[in-house]
């Protein structure tokens, strides 16, 4: 289970000096740029969570301080009770992180790129290789496994990256925008696997994902976390979430949820209380 209260975080602005300002004179500071305002949500066991957000609303940003690789300036992270800022190993590895697949060492095999993150899990070669052949079934690796990831199309470096974030037989599982790049056969066929990994015959785990594609998070997320403008704007299924904004629609529930009028406080205007 995850648990996320109160992140906040800023990116500190570098320094501004115009080109004819580079030789002396004063430059300038642009201000911080703020990621996250305030997100909170729960992600449970054998579910899958999704964070929607329009672009820019801070959903990579959670992400990464959720995956201890980005310290926030306020809030924490529990994964299964462990705060991954104070107990960054232990947290961790009850953790596996899908990031960005083009991350892939191209002169080794898919094997090769696998056995690698399973030897920095502290995984021996022998439970190893047993691993990547369970893994190289469940997620239909097949011939890829020992071919040179140089060259392997989206689907096949998505598939790859998620092997590599299994390898550990996490119980969590942190997605950011996994269908990026996909066709519609790879993206069904992740689809499935995600749904398989939260059932119990797959190990129940808790699987968060990020995506700014409705449709994809309405269709597999079984609890939708709305981030807006860096907060979590509303929170639950598909059906309470068109009933909190007062819209039959999901799209029509979206767009309200995500860009209703801002107050003065910043939080969106709701026709209906969270
Ligand atoms: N390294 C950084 N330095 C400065 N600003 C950043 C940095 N990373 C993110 N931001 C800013 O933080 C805000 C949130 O960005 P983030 O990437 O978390 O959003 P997102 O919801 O994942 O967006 P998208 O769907 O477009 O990927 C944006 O305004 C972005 O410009």
């Amino acid at each position: 289970m995850i648990v996320v209260e109160g992140l906040a975080k800023r990116y500190a602005a570098g320094p501004r000096r115009p080109w004819w300002r580079r030789f002396g004179g004063p430059g300038g500071v642009d201000a911080p740029v703020v990621g996250v305002r305030e997100v909170s949500f729960r992600a449970e066991d054998g579910r899958i969570t999704g964070l929607l957000g329009p672009n820019g609303a801070g959903k990579t940003t959670t992400m990464r301080m959720m995956a201890g690789l980005i310290a926030p300036d306020a809030g924490r992270v529990l994964i299964d009770g462990r705060e991954v800022q104070a107990e960054a190993g232990v947290a961790r590895a009850r953790l596996g992180v899908l990031g960005d697949p083009r991350g892939l060492y191209p002169r080794l095999s898919a094997r090769e790129n696998i056995a690698y993150y399973a030897a920095l899990q502290g995984l021996g070669p022998v439970a190893a290789a047993q691993r990547i052949e369970e893994l190289g079934e469940t997620l239909g690796l097949g011939p890829l496994l020992d071919r040179r990831t140089e060259g392997f199309s989206q689907g096949e470096r998505m598939k790859t990256a998620l092997a590599r974030a299994l390898i550990h037989d996490p119980p969590n599982l942190l997605l950011d925008e996994p269908t990026n790049g996909l066709d519609v056969i790879a993206t069904r066929q992740l689809r499935a696997t995600l749904r398989h990994l939260a059932s119990p015959a797959g190990g129940g785990k808790c699987i968060v994902l990020s995506s700014h594609v409705m449709s994809e998070v309405a269709q597999l997320c079984d609890e939708i976390v709305i981030v807006a403008r860096g907060r979590t704007v509303a929170r639950g299924s598909v059906a309470t979430l068109c009933a909190v904004a007062g819209e039959a629609d999901f799209e029509e529930a979206f767009v309200r949820l995500a860009f209703g009028e801002v107050q003065q406080d910043g939080m969106p205007t709701l026709t209906r209380p969270l």
